[in-house]
């Protein structure tokens, strides 16, 4: 073995002492033996040719060329994705997650071609009708035409109905005018929208026949196809330098009387007609916000993938490093020895194990509702908004939270970008923001569960996922602490039905108090908040618990004791970061905490030495964790002294700035 593929011996001393079948472990996350082989691949077939190399880490670039350099190495990957990596899994997989994981070896940043795959192409799909579709999408996914989702405005984002682009139809011509009548209709933020795109997913209010019809969706080429100049009518550029996403070219866009045919409005959930008459084909209110309900539903499984790869590489490292002494002369530990850099972390994979299977379960969920849809039948729709909603918000606010958390493990070597962590958190807490800002999602999770509670009171029977309410009505007084896995779920449901009622309270109130009901709702809105947060958290945990035992029936007896362990940690994680809810709510007593801190430390060092083994389990490879602290050999500093020599500061021995600037400067007299 050369010293450039040999395995840190720490490392490797961890991976002895594993005890669990890893392998079996990947199946499960990957929801199957046939899903790893298949991811794997992809993987191999994308990764092999080494393409994603830079000469120059993107970092060291001005914004220009890291932005080229995006370009360059997006066409490298989907001439990739297209030519051989389709062949194998069908073009039904373009936008599959193993793609969008692969991707990541391509980019330390993000793809300006993400948007396309990510939104534009999804509103093809969910807001046309087949003959509009037949038109488009064939096009779209041979990137014969690139896309960019256009909804948020400089003015709005969060309010949809308050968008000021306009969409008028013209009988005359058969077409629509878009128009942006101010400086806050311009639209603002769309990614790939900036340099990239030539076609867009506009949203504008729609006029016809003199009557604003509220917002609708249109495709719209902004860009000619041959030289890419902006076409008359339209102004497009960049916004600027951003926290992350900088290679993600987010631009603006307005119109000025910009005409396009009455066809590129998207029809499947409503039409104008020829002579501008509207019919409104859809049986909720809300269809056309479809593809924002998709885009949530696979960020709950985005929040896990970014989170395991944190945590990849802060486990890993932590079994490289070692730091202070114990006892006087005694060996410097592993800094996963620490029972305090165990907590940082062990949270932190129990957390992506929950999201993934969650994530799972609510796509699930998602694929049924949409086939329930297609029958017509519009029923389940709120649940699954309310579920995206919190799901969205809390998984991508716990991710963001404990990425930083797997930076704070790294020390200083965390803190630079070639760790991969700095990176990491600039993408994950944007997630926090874009696609419904976190506060708003759970405010409208709160909605669907003040009108379930009313109904539970009024003794209907409510859907699963609050069904919780029912029993809040038929049981009496405070919820019996019982330190079983079911048990500590059904308290954290008492909890949330507490919070909730007492939110109905609040709000009922305040009216008989002579507020009307938006000023109540108004004030009550913290604890909504907080409602909101407690029902998804016992989601949650109900969700990663039931996973868990279904899925390790037919496990080996050690794989199944380290993954009940993980779920046990994340339940008493949970129950300790929330005594005083549960001694609200619940008879949980002085005694019993301390009973959970004990189990909770118990736990830490029952899965210390698995704890390199799980990072293994989620089976990232090299290219794709792209870190200097997380490689799979462990060789930490040689890596970072390999990044030093990339640096093109170090290229000459004296910088020209030193005959420019500080030489003058020290000759000079005071
Ligand atoms: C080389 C290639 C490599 C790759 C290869 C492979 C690639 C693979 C690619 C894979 C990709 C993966 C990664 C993706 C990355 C994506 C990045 C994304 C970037 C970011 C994009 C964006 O950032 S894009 C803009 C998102 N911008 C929002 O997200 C606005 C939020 N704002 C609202 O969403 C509304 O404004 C808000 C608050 C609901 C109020 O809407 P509103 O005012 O109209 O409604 P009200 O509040 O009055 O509510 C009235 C009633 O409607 C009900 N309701 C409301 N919404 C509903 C709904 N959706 N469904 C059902 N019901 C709904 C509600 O529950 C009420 O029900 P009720 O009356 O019964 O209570
Ligand atoms: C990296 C990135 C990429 C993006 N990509 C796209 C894209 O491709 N396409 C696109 O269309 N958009 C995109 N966006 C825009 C994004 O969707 C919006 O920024 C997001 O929806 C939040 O809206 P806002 O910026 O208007 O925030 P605001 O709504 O102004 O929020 C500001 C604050 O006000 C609070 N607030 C707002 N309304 C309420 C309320 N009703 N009740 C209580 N509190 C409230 C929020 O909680 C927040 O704290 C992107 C944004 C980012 C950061």
């Amino acid at each position: 073995m050369t010293s450039k593929n040999k395995i840190n011996e720490d490392l490797a001393n961890e991976r002895r002492k594993c005890n669990f079948n890893i392998e079996e472990v990947t199946y499960i996350l990957d929801g199957g033996k046939e899903k790893t082989l298949q991811r794997k691949k992809i993987e191999d077939v994308a990764l092999n040719g080494g393409a994603s190399v830079d000469d120059i880490p993107e970092e060291y670039l001005s914004a220009r060329e890291r932005y080229e350099n995006a370009i360059r190495k997006s066409c490298i990957y989907t001439n990739i994705v297209k030519n051989e990596v389709l062949e194998i899994t069908g073009i039904e997989n373009y936008g599959s997650p193993v793609l969008r994981r692969t991707g990541d070896a391509f980019f330390k940043d993000i793809s300006p071609f993400m948007l396309h795959l990510g939104m534009f192409v999804p509103s093809i799909i969910g807001q046309c009708t087949a003959e509009q579709q037949a038109t488009w999408l064939p096009r779209a996914l041979d990137m014969k035409i690139i896309g960019a989702y256009a909804q948020t405005e400089l003015g709005h984002g969060t309010f949809i109905r308050g968008l000021e682009t306009t969409a008028t139809y013209d009988p005359e011509t058969e077409e629509f005018v878009l128009h942006s009548p101010t400086i806050t209709s311009y639209k603002w933020w769309a990614g790939g929208l900036g340099r990239t795109a030539n076609h867009c997913t506009v949203v504008a209010q729609l006029y016809t026949q003199g009557k604003c019809h509220g917002t609708h969706l249109f495709i719209v080429q902004i860009r000619d196809l041959e030289t890419h100049m902006p076409l008359p009518g339209v102004k497009v550029g960049e916004i600027g330098p951003r926290m992350g996403f900088n290679t993600a070219d987010n631009g603006f866009l307005g119109f000025n009387n910009y005409r396009i045919p009455r066809m590129n409005m998207m029809m499947k959930n409503a039409q104008v007609l020829k002579d501008g008459t509207y019919v409104k084909a859809a049986r909720h209110g809300k269809l056309t916000y479809g593809t924002m309900v998709f885009v949530r539903v696979t960020l709950v499984g985005e929040a896990s993938f970014n989170l395991a790869k944190a945590v990849t590489i802060a486990v890993r490292y932590s079994a490289v490093r070692r730091q202070s002494e114990l006892r006087p002369g005694s060996i410097e530990p592993q800094i996963l020895d620490y029972p305090t850099q165990q907590h940082k972390l062990f949270i932190c994979i129990a957390t992506a194990h929950a999201f993934q299977l969650t994530a799972s379960w609510l796509w699930n969920t998602f694929t049924a509702v949409q086939a329930e849809m297609k029958k017509g039948n519009v029923d389940t729709l709120p649940e699954l908004h309310a579920l995206s909603s919190c799901l969205k918000a809390l998984s991508t606010s716990d991710a963001t939270a404990y990425i930083e958390q797997c930076r704070f493990a790294c020390g200083g070597h965390g803190y630079m970008l070639s760790s991969n962590l700095p990176f990491l958190y600039a993408f994950v807490v944007a997630t926090r923001t874009y696609e419904g800002d976190y506060t708003v999602l759970l405010l409208q999770t709160a909605r669907f569960l003040v009108k379930a509670w009313e109904q539970a009171e009024s003794g209907k029977v409510v859907t699963p996922t609050v069904a919780y309410l029912n029993r809040h009505f038929t049981t009496n007084g405070k919820m019996i602490w019982d330190n079983s896995p079911e048990g500590i779920i059904r308290v954290f449901q008492s909890v949330a039905a507490g919070k909730i009622s007492l939110c109905v309270r609040s709000i009922r109130n305040r009216i008989t108090s002579g507020m009307d009901h938006e000023d109540a709702w108004l004030m009550t809105t913290v604890q909504l908040v907080n409602a909101a947060e407690a029902h998804c958290r016992s989601v949650i945990l109900h969700t990663y618990w039931n996973e868990i035992v279904r899925l390790t029936k037919h496990s080996s007896d050690n794989v199944k004791t380290v993954l009940n362990q993980l779920v046990m940690l994340y339940l008493t994680y949970w129950a300790l970061e929330r005594t005083g809810d549960l001694l609200r709510y619940s008879t949980i007593s002085e005694n019993d905490i301390d009973l959970l801190q004990r189990q909770y430390e118990e736990l830490l060092v029952k899965i210390r030495p698995n704890a390199v083994g799980l990072v293994d389990a989620f089976d990232i490879r090299d290219e794709i964790l792209q870190s200097t602290l997380g490689s799979y050999d462990g060789r930490v500093y040689e890596r970072l002294m390999e990044e030093v020599q990339k640096n093109p500061l170090n290229k000459e021995p004296v910088d020209p700035s030193f005959h420019k600037y500080l030489k003058p400067l020290m000759k000079s007299k005071i």
